[in-house]
């Protein structure tokens, strides 16, 4: 059905396609700039991500904006993601190399995705990487000579065994790293088959993050952290932040962060499943929320079962959270059972209570996400 219009509406949006045009031309060249930007950092060796200059252009165009009669808020939308394509370009130009003399990097799993996003951060910054994948061992001893950093990026299942019976006889001066969920057991593992530099890491994104602008790391020490400064420094200059933790501090966080959150979307997936929801009906009928939250159970089963299967089982302290969650959900159901509005009221005003200042602040980050949701639903 084609839409009604009128001569005069055309007209206006005549004069709106031109100012959209014109938009177009700005945009050709502020990615212009963006380019040159990528090449001065390049060669100057600084990170792609500026938090400082983002806050102060940011600030800067809100008020002129306001000035204006703009909403600060539109301006501001609209410059996030002009810089998020930033961040997209200036990777291309690749990264300033930190260790010019480190050797070979070997990232065994490679050709996983994880592995593959590595790969690609090291070879943009100049390093010479190989992968080592499960049909290579009868090479590894060509492959990992000469190697200055062994990345370990295989399924957590796998992990230690993996380090254990093949990592015994890397060069001394060599760091040994891992990029699994779980970071005690590795560590404790690359501590006992390694002698020289150890660290874990965690990316906490998956790999189709496009760039590391803004994405956190987890770094738990291991041995000789000195030797491992430069990787860390590589990595701030890839855009991530580097948050240092403790191993187990970490696993106890992954607990609830990864574990118990993947465990809670699993179930509701299965309900949805088992109840034979009808997901189209259920779509039309959605708020904004309802389609986010669908769309985070929905992307989970859109990935592979061993992925999150080997992050659920891989701590046994799991169940210990899983479980505390299954008591408060029990508890909760009872006082709906017994129609107890006065106890939930009370329960909610408590929790409100301990969230504080989060609360509010959540509650502002989620109406922008929402507004998204709304911006990006498809035409029907
Ligand atoms: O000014 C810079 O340093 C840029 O890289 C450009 C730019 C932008 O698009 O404006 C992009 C990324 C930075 O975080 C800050 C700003």
């Amino acid at each position: 059905m084609t839409e009604k219009t009128t001569a005069e509406l055309e007209q206006l949006r005549d004069k709106i396609d031109e100012v959209d045009q014109q938009l177009l031309d700005l945009i050709r060249k502020r990615l212009d700039l963006v380019a040159r930007v990528g090449v001065v950092k390049h060669g100057a060796g600084l990170p792609i991500y500026a938090p400082q200059r983002e806050a102060n252009m940011l600030a800067k165009r809100r008020t002129e904006a306001s000035d204006m009669g703009i909403p600060p808020q539109l301006i501001e939308d609209i410059l996030r993601r002009l810089m998020r394509e930033s961040y997209l370009n200036e990777k291309d130009m690749g990264f300033k190399q930190v260790k010019t003399d480190l050797g070979k990097v070997v990232i065994i799993g490679g050709e996983g995705a994880l592995g593959k996003l590595f790969g690609q951060m090291l070879t943009l910054s100049g390093y010479q990487v190989h992968s080592l994948d499960k049909d290579d061992w009868q090479q590894a001893d060509s492959i990992l000579d000469g190697v200055g950093l062994v990345l370990v990026s295989v399924p957590i299942r796998l992990t230690c065994e993996l380090i254990r019976d093949k990592l015994g006889n890397l060069p001394e001066h060599c760091i040994l790293a891992d990029l699994t969920s779980v970071k005690e057991a590795p560590l404790k593992a690359m501590l006992e088959t390694h002698k020289g530099p150890v660290v874990g890491l965690h990316p906490m994104f998956g790999p189709d993050v496009g760039s590391l602008a803004k994405q956190v790391v987890v770094v738990c020490e291991g041995r000789q952290p000195e030797a491992c400064e430069w990787l860390l420094e590589q990595i701030g200059i890839w855009g991530a932040r580097v948050v240092q933790a403790s191993a187990d501090k970490h696993d106890e966080a992954m607990q609830l962060v990864q574990a118990m959150r993947h465990f809670s979307t699993f179930v509701y997936g299965l309900n949805l499943c088992r109840e034979q929801a009808d997901i189209a009906s259920l779509l039309q009928f959605s708020s904004p929320i309802y389609r986010l939250e669908l769309a985070m159970v929905g992307r989970l089963f859109a990935q592979s079962p061993e992925l999150y299967a080997d992050i659920i089982f891989a701590q046994d302290k799991s169940q210990q959270a899983i479980g505390d969650y299954l008591d408060n959900y029990a508890n909760a159901l009872e006082l709906l059972r017994k129609g107890d509005r006065e106890t939930f009221m009370q329960w909610f005003a408590e929790v409100s209570q301990w969230f504080g200042d989060f609360a509010p602040q959540f509650r502002n980050e989620s109406r922008a996400m929402l507004q998204s949701v709304n911006d990006m639903k498809p035409a029907h």
